[in-house]
């Protein structure tokens, strides 16, 4: 009895786990805890027979001064531990690397534009069958080495029992595998794979456990190192980020294809998961990809703070959220951008027609929907506005928020603001961003079903209406300036009495002290806003309500940013650092905001 081999896990693989675990827990969900489970079993119950069996034919050996003693078939607890935790840290560093992908993106729709619809396109063909050749290969020369019984024994037992594993996550996975960024896929197979191939390079020549010379090459990748060790390091860690890949591969089309999946589970069975695999790529809605990938990067090119707070959400929730942003983004632009104030009020109303065919029942709505974006609607906003997920919003909040728009065009066909009082900017907030608060959760009770009564569900509305208007004050204070060379000064004209100012003096001179009273005035009824309605932002599920506080506290650390003397602007903005916003957003997950 000795306490060698655990003393390995104490120095070497404990750490990295604890390390790892306290970096990724503010974001740890119920479906990474499912992920990760669901791997330890396959990995323990594939692992145990295979390991049983080398040890019995003295492949690998413990000699019994380094071990504690219980064993399983066998197997040293330790080395049963080993499984548990090498797919514990690599799961972790692999949902560390990724937590910021959105999977659905890199779904590939396998039609190529020069074959008639349907038809498969032969590039995708190639790299599928290379990989298969591979893994094939692979299976047949291990095959061969463990028949022949000689040094390659050791190198063909692993081959045998990894590469059909890979042969099978390849065959269903390989094109999201292929598509998606090295640092998704190669690195976190290759960061564990050089730490264990160290740590193995202590505990070989310690002689923790003990490789028998008759069934290997004696090749050594580095000293102490033999290759078939580097090998087995390399493929268990493959194994593990492929069966993660193909986790992922399976609920980005779960969370993606609504008419495949209308109603996807939040943890879905692991039958399920295979269905969702064996969907042929031929078969993805190919508008929907691009809806989505124009969404992600209209949300990264223009708002830093939800684009951090969007990869926060999981799911349904995510796509569904950035599919509602690039539908309000295109739709505020539109009228933003627009050329003259009638130029405006003509995207309103056909905003406003979009939105009745968008609700309307009947068997013609897609075509009739198909022909108004062609021919109303520039094409670069034709996938934001096919994919709006109206089935899953009230009608009344876009229809407000276009009133609200309205509010906007009024600055410029009317000589006097439009908005005269308090009462006048809470409307005017309420349509523009208490709306848009009220949808997000709408999204949200809808991807999270919970036996919230109607009331409750109102009152959460309600504060998260005020929250918006928060949200939407701060963005006022944030940008006076801006709006102002827009034509548009959005402080109430009776607060500008009040600090000597007019509305005419802050349109010319959107800057001075008089305009960081009335600032600091509007931050502290945002404010006071925010503290008021926080506490409701608890009350969501719980896999959305960090995700919330993420959203919301980014967009409050601009308002606080503002407080502060000598903030720093670009392209006439107060900005928060990233590093800034990224502690915000970790504090918010954690619940310490
Ligand atoms: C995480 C994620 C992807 C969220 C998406 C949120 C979303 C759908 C945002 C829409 C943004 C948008 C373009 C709306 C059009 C109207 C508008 C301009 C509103 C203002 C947003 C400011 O965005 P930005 O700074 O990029 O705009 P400009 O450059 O100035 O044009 C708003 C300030 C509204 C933002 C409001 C929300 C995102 C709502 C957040 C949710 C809550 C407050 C609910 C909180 C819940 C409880 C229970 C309290």
């Amino acid at each position: 009895m000795g306490f060698e081999y655990a003393l390995v896990h104490l120095k070497y693989t404990i750490p990295p786990a604890l390390v790892l675990t306290l970096l990724y827990r503010p974001l740890f969900t119920k479906l990474d805890a499912y992920k990760i489970l669901f791997l330890i079993t396959v990995a323990v119950v594939s692992t145990i027979p295979w390991d049983s069996y080398l040890i019995r034919n003295a492949i690998w050996s413990y000699p019994s001064h380094v071990i504690i003693g219980p064993k399983v078939l066998d197997i040293p607890l330790e080395e049963v531990f080993f499984f548990m935790i090498q797919t514990y840290n690599t799961s972790l560093l692999y949902l560390v690397l990724t937590k910021p992908t959105f999977h659905s993106v890199y779904l590939r729709v396998e039609r190529s534009d020069a074959h008639p619809l349907g038809a498969v396109n032969p590039r995708w063909r190639h790299y599928k069958m290379f990989g298969q050749m591979v893994f094939g290969v692979g299976i047949v020369a291990g095959w061969r080495m463990v028949k022949n019984n000689g040094h390659g024994t050791y190198t063909g037992l692993i081959l045998v029992w990894a590469a059909p594993f890979l042969l099978l996550l390849w065959s269903l996975a390989y094109q999201f595998i292929i598509g998606l960024p090295l640092s998704n896929t190669v690195l976190p197979i290759i960061i564990p794979t050089v730490y264990l191939w160290g740590v193995d390079t202590l505990a070989l020549q310690r002689g923790t456990w003990v490789v028998t010379a008759g069934t290997k090459h004696g090749i050594h990748l580095w000293p102490g190192l033999d290759v078939e060790e580097a090998l087995f390091f390399l493929l268990t860690n493959t194994l593990i980020v492929f069966g993660q890949l193909a986790f992922d591969n399976a609920l980005a089309v779960l969370y993606t294809f609504p008419d495949l999946y209308p109603n996807p589970p939040a943890l879905p069975s692991p039958s399920q998961l295979v269905q969702a695999l064996l969907v042929p790529a031929s078969r993805y809605n190919k508008s929907r990809v691009v809806g989505l990938q124009d969404a992600v990067t209209r949300l990264k090119k223009k708002s830093r703070s939800f684009y951090l707070a969007s990869s926060t959400f999981q799911g349904q929730i995510r796509t569904d959220l950035l599919l509602l942003y690039s539908f309000c983004r295109v739709a505020d632009d539109l009228v933003d951008n627009a050329t003259s104030a009638s130029d405006a009020s003509e995207w309103i109303a056909k905003l406003q027609r979009f939105l009745g065919i968008a609700y309307a029942d009947g068997e013609f709505r897609s075509r009739d929907l198909y022909n108004m974006l062609r021919n109303g609607f520039p094409k670069e906003t034709h996938s934001a506005l096919m994919q709006l997920p109206a089935r899953k919003l009230s009608r009344q909040h876009l229809e407000d928020l276009l009133k609200g728009f309205e509010t906007d065009v009024k600055f410029s066909k009317e000589k006097e603001s439009p908005i005269q009082t308090s009462a006048d900017l809470e409307l005017y907030a309420r349509r523009v961003a208490g709306t848009v608060a009220q949808m997000c959760l709408e999204l949200i009770f809808n991807a999270y079903q919970s036996s919230m009564s109607g009331k409750d569900k109102d009152k959460i509305l309600a504060a998260g209406s005020r929250m918006g208007i928060a949200l939407q004050y701060v963005n006022i204070a944030r940008d006076i300036k801006v709006d102002a060379k827009l034509g548009r000064v959005y402080l109430p004209t009776t607060w500008l009495d009040e600090a000597d100012l007019t509305y005419k003096s802050v349109l010319e001179h959107p800057w001075g002290p008089e305009v960081e009273t009335v600032r600091s005035r509007l931050l502290d009824e945002a404010f006071k806003l925010y503290e008021g309605a926080r506490e409701a932002i608890e009350e969501l599920p719980v896999e959305a309500s960090g995700p919330m506080r993420v959203s919301v506290q980014s967009y409050m650390e601009i308002g606080r940013v503002l407080r502060q003397d000598g903030y720093v602007v670009k392209a006439g903005r107060a900005t928060v650092p990233k590093w800034r916003r990224i502690m915000v957003a970790r504090a918010a997950l954690a619940g310490r905001v």
